[in-house]
């Protein structure tokens, strides 16, 4: 077996860290005459998986019952009848008859030998693995993790047979215990006798290439991102999840029991989902949306509504990046509320920091908004015309990445779908003539084009169909536009009226498009909440929460690290959050806790958050001198941010931060405009006499924002504190998805 490791990968995870902490405790109440660290008797959920568990084709219900692998009555049997207690997800407790069942029990020839090696350690159990002649993990000479066993020792090398029949040299202590093959594909990893990052990898892999994809790590899910139907959702799933006809982890069970314990402790709930981009983050809160809409579905119907919201969602808040077709440029927080007899009755969706400079620059590859391409393939030919709709490929905004569509994605169908969505949520057809206007002008602002006039570069606007269509749809007259877009007012330097250059001209053009779609996106998603507001709630709720990502990309600029914080802050939380759940659970239990030591990411948010020299105040700070450039802002986070051991000076305009899942190289190319992203006050005049209603109302708000402090930093201020639920206490269930 050879398993890949990357280098985020090879640094033991907190939560690896957690869990071996917690064997090594276990093993610290097993019997003294037991062997140190050996593997422990799998429970009846750690059964010899078969070579392939895939579910016949007429599966249903029933099928389930009559099925051991999936029957939880029976396995919960086997547990009791072998003696083992389960006290909690983390802690086996393993009594006397389980010692002396276990396979592993050693014989009095291997006592003797076991004598010689301390027992708390796992280099001196080299000797042991050597005479059973137990797998064992090293580096073979491609870097990758390979199992072998070890045939002899010499001073500080091992030879290690691998399975491959090479022998090689390994230090010996770069040698890892793998876990017995009886273990292989435990649905929790919990169980495993060893956790280091092969035997975790390999675990997960095993299960994966059988189309297992979900797995524990005690209390956490763990997805693995099938990319594919692995058809373990549907119906009969939900039927069998709802009457525990099957205990295998699944994100049914993560939202089966969310719901109840909400019943029976009447305590709100929330499902936190995190993983890297592309890892499955959103599928998964879908396939939790649509457990919880099955199990409290009732005569309202709202909860069709809330899985509608998805495809308004997607559509305005997602996009095909370089690592996903359908990547979410948002966060969201869907807020489900229940009524006392446990059915849906309304929902509210906070969405967090849209990532707006994607509306005005792509890299290669990558595509806007979905809603772009999907009105310009399926509006009607009368929409067309009064929009003055073109081909996607006729915006500029739209063809400067060289990519139009996504392989497999009908753009047309989708925009059906959306038109059905909106019908379901009660957008009306008003509203969506609105919005559709909205977007038009947005597509057309893009190729609004501008000539140099003098010798010192200052531009004008083009009179041309891009300016009259735009200030159209917008409600305001070409000259209107073409002046508030040329004419911009700075007010540090205090000068109105000021002629611009052509990259100020078109910074101010891709400043009014990015505060318009930003704006609609907010708006929608308040139409969205008026349309799910229940009547007959009762305080008891279920969130789910969906962020975008962690990226890693060849060029990183100022959205991936927007992106990279938001989820350093839930990593936080994440290890905070089941340190302290298990810390409880461990006393309340009366389980004798030793305190765990866990990567604590506190220093890299630092780094960003720290007044008034973190990352975010002096990117603040820059933005409003009139002098700064991306490279004054590289020098200054150089200056003022070497000392945090998260940061990294590298060369011209970039800097490395060491965040929980690996390194990042940033360019602050394009840092200050994309923070600052000021519309100009000719600008909101404009917007504010502009006959689009919409308009209108989105330059009200902004008028009545105009305190406060700007727009990354109001964005990033919701993230450390969102707004309070309806109740007050939260039980947090953990979901983590993994792209394999
Ligand atoms: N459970 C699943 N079954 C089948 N395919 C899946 C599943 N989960 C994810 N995928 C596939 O992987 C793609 C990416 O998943 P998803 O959009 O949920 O990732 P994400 O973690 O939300 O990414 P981002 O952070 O970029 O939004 C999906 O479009 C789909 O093709």
């Amino acid at each position: 077996m050879m398993v890949s490791a990357s280098p985020s990968m090879v640094a033991r995870s907190s939560l690896e860290e957690m869990l071996d902490s917690l064997r090594r405790r276990d093993e610290a109440e097993k019997p003294k005459e037991l062997p140190p660290a050996l593997p422990s008797r799998p429970t009846s959920k750690a059964r010899l998986p078969s070579a392939r568990r895939s579910l016949p084709n007429n599966f249903n219900a029933e099928t389930l019952i009559r099925s051991p692998e999936w029957a939880p009555s029976v396995n919960k049997r086997k547990e009791r009848d072998s003696g083992v207690k389960r006290c909690n997800n983390f802690c086996v407790k393993k009594t006397e008859k389980d010692a002396v069942e276990s396979p592993y029990v050693a014989s009095e020839e291997e006592l003797q030998s076991r004598q010689k090696v301390a027992k708390s350690d796992w280099g001196d159990n080299v000797a042991y693995f050597i005479v059973k002649k137990l797998k064992v993990w090293c580096r073979g000479p491609s870097g990758l993790w390979e199992s072998g066993t070890i045939q002899s020792t010499s001073g500080d090398v091992a030879f290690v047979s691998l399975s491959s029949g090479n022998v090689i040299k390994v230090p010996r202590d770069e040698l890892l215990p793998a876990n017995p093959d009886v273990l292989e594909g435990v649905d929790d990893l919990a169980q495993l006798s060893y956790l280091n990052d092969p035997s975790v990898l390999c675990n997960l892999q095993s299960r994966y290439s059988q189309d297992m994809i979900y797995s524990k790590a005690g209390p956490v899910l763990i997805a693995m991102n099938p990319f594919k139907d692995v058809q373990i959702c549907g119906d009969d799933f939900v039927t069998a999840y709802r009457k525990k006809l099957v205990d295998k982890p699944h994100v049914y069970a993560i939202a089966d029991a969310a719901y109840n314990e909400m019943m029976r402790d009447d305590v709100n709930q929330s499902i936190i989902i995190s993983g890297e981009s592309g890892a499955g983050k959103t599928e998964t809160a879908k396939i939790a949306m649509q457990y919880l809409a099955a199990l409290g579905g009732g005569s309202c119907g709202v909860e069709h509504a809330i899985l509608q919201t998805n495809c308004i969602l997607e559509a305005f808040g997602n996009a095909k990046s370089s690592r996903n077709d359908n990547a979410s440029r948002f966060g969201k927080l869907l807020e489900i509320h229940f009524s006392s007899v446990g059915k849906i009755c309304g929902a509210e969706i906070q969405t967090l920091f849209l990532e707006k400079s994607r509306v005005a620059r792509l890299e290669n590859g990558e595509r806007s908004y979905h809603i772009f391409y999907q009105l310009c393939a399926g509006a009607p030919s009368m929409l067309k015309e009064r929009l003055n709709l073109k081909m996607a490929s006729d915006y500029k905004y739209l063809s400067q990445s060289g990519c139009l569509a996504i392989d497999g994605v009908d753009d047309a169908q989708k925009f059906h779908m959306l038109m059905e969505a909106f019908a379901i949520l009660q957008i009306s057809e008003e509203d969506q003539l609105q919005v559709f206007s909205v977007l038009a002008a947005v597509l057309w602002l893009g190729n609004i084009s501008f000539q140099v006039t003098d010798d010192e570069n200052r531009v004008e606007v083009l009179a041309d169909e891009a300016i009259t269509t735009a200030s159209r749809l917008m409600g305001c007259s070409a000259q209107e536009l073409m002046l508030a877009l040329s004419t911009h007012d700075n007010a540090v330097e205090d000068s109105i009226d000021k002629r611009l250059t052509l990259q100020q001209v078109t910074d101010a053009r891709d400043a009014l498009a990015k505060f318009i779609y930003v704006s609609l996106f907010d708006w929608l998603v308040e139409q969205i909440n008026k349309s799910l507001q229940g009547r007959c709630c009762t305080g008891r709720s279920i969130s789910i929460l969906d962020i975008y990502g962690f990226e890693s990309l060849q060029k990183n600029s100022f959205e991936q690290m927007c992106t990279n914080y938001a989820n350093e802050r839930l990593q936080q939380h994440f290890n905070r959050h089941l340190l302290k759940l298990e810390q409880e659970e461990c006393e309340l239990d009366g389980v004798d806790w030793t305190k765990v030591d866990f990567e604590d990411n506190q220093e890299c948010l630092d780094l960003f958050e720290k007044k008034p020299f973190g990352l975010l105040s002096l990117l603040e700070e820059e933005s409003n001198c009139p002098k700064a450039t991306d490279l004054t802002i590289a020098d200054k986070f150089k200056q003022h941010l070497n000392g945090n051991s998260c940061f990294k000076a590298e060369r011209g305009r970039s800097f490395s931060i060491h965040h929980h899942a690996g390194e990042v190289l940033y360019d602050t190319s394009g840092f200050l405009e994309k923070n600052r992203d000021s519309l100009s006050s000719v600008t909101i005049q404009l917007l504010s006499s502009c006959s689009s209603q919409l308009l209108r109302l989105f330059t009200s708000k902004v008028l009545k924002q105009v305190q406060k402090p700007a727009a990354m930093s109001c964005q990033m201020n919701a993230l450390e504190s969102p707004k309070p639920s309806v109740g007050i206490k939260f039980k947090v269930h953990m979901l983590c998805t993994f792209s394999a």
